[in-house]
């Protein structure tokens, strides 16, 4: 019996995490199996959802559409070897993926056999939508997901969410549902694509996108740290990681996306060292005076 592959895709900071941390943590009954890929080799993503799946494997310094596609079926083999196999894989495509080679190494017919690409899950940030719809990055992801998932639906109003879905429905012709809505695994389970098409469009360069990192083995200062990542935030694209502020004995999640930066607690057990990710468009921003600013602070 081949076991049913859910991919989910969509853009940098979408909520592709924060969606399958949802569904890991529905009350589904199943053994999951996710695999994660993220940018950077501080696998951040894999952290986050270690605590709801069976078996979480991260996988490393690059995305699966292209350097890490070899390294996603041999995995995807690891996981299959597994005792017992898993009832349900999911694949967590990094935000700069383009997801057309994912799809397309998922349909090799002796993959099939054992593990069969069931849905392909596309993350929309409803708040992000409106100004991301030209470019090709989004679009691609968008063009090669079965459903269209909308994410922070609670970050805008009514009628901005009305509006996007028609927008979306009358320029992609997916189905749309909102995270609100809270899908289960078996109705996402049953939005599968039976007939896959590939669009041809421009391959997307995968080079678009540089990142950073930044570990750090002691606490630092908070608000030195919030002076720091408003300086930088403009410039970035995404930012996220664990850091441990002085005079706090919890470790702290930050999150940065578009304009929305968090800090929230930790899940109990993440190291307590500080890592974080810088993502940002390559040529635009000068993320090794980035380290530079964050550096200062280990003083
Ligand atoms: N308010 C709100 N915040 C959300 C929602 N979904 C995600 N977020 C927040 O958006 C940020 C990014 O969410 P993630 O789930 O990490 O996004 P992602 O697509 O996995 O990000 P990458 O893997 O880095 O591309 C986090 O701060 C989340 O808490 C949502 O539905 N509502």
């Amino acid at each position: 019996m081949s076991v049913p592959i859910l991919v989910v895709t969509g853009f940098l900071g979408a909520g592709k995490t924060t969606f399958i941390n949802t569904l890991l943590q529905s009350g589904h009954g199943l053994r999951i199996a996710a695999i994660v890929n993220d940018f950077g080799s501080i696998n951040i993503d894999a952290t986050l959802i270690g605590t709801s799946a069976e078996g979480v494997i991260g996988l490393k310094n690059g995305c699966i559409c292209c350097s890490l596609q070899g390294d996603m079926l041999r995995t995807l083999r690891t996981v299959m070897r597994q005792t017992p196999v898993p009832e349900l894989i999911v694949v967590e495509a990094s935000g700069v993926a383009d997801p057309t080679g994912i799809i397309q190494s998922l349909m090799d017919p002796v993959i099939w056999q054992s593990a069969r690409l069931q849905t392909v899950i596309g993350v929309v940030d409803a708040t992000d939508a409106p100004h991301r719809m030209e470019d090709p990055l989004w679009q691609t992801q968008v063009r090669g997901s079965d459903v269209l998932l909308l994410a922070k639906g609670d970050c805008t109003t009514a009628e901005a969410l009305s509006a996007l879905r028609s927008r979306l429905s009358v320029a992609f012709r997916k189905t749309i549902l909102d995270l609100s809505e809270a899908p289960s695994i078996s109705a996402l389970l049953e939005l599968q694509e039976t007939n896959r098409s590939f669009p041809r469009t421009n391959p997307v360069p995968d080079n678009r996108f540089a990142h950073a990192e930044w570990i750090h083995e002691g606490a630092i200062d908070l608000e030195e740290f919030q002076n720091v990542m408003s300086q930088l935030a403009p410039g970035l694209v995404r930012a996220k990681g664990f850091i441990r502020f002085k005079g706090q004995a919890d470790m702290m999640l930050f999150q940065l996306s578009g304009n929305r930066a968090t800090l929230a607690r930790a899940e109990e057990g993440v190291d307590p060292v500080c890592r974080l990710v810088l993502i940002a468009e390559r040529d635009k921003t000068g993320l090794d005076e980035a380290i530079g600013l964050l550096r200062r602070l280990e003083t």
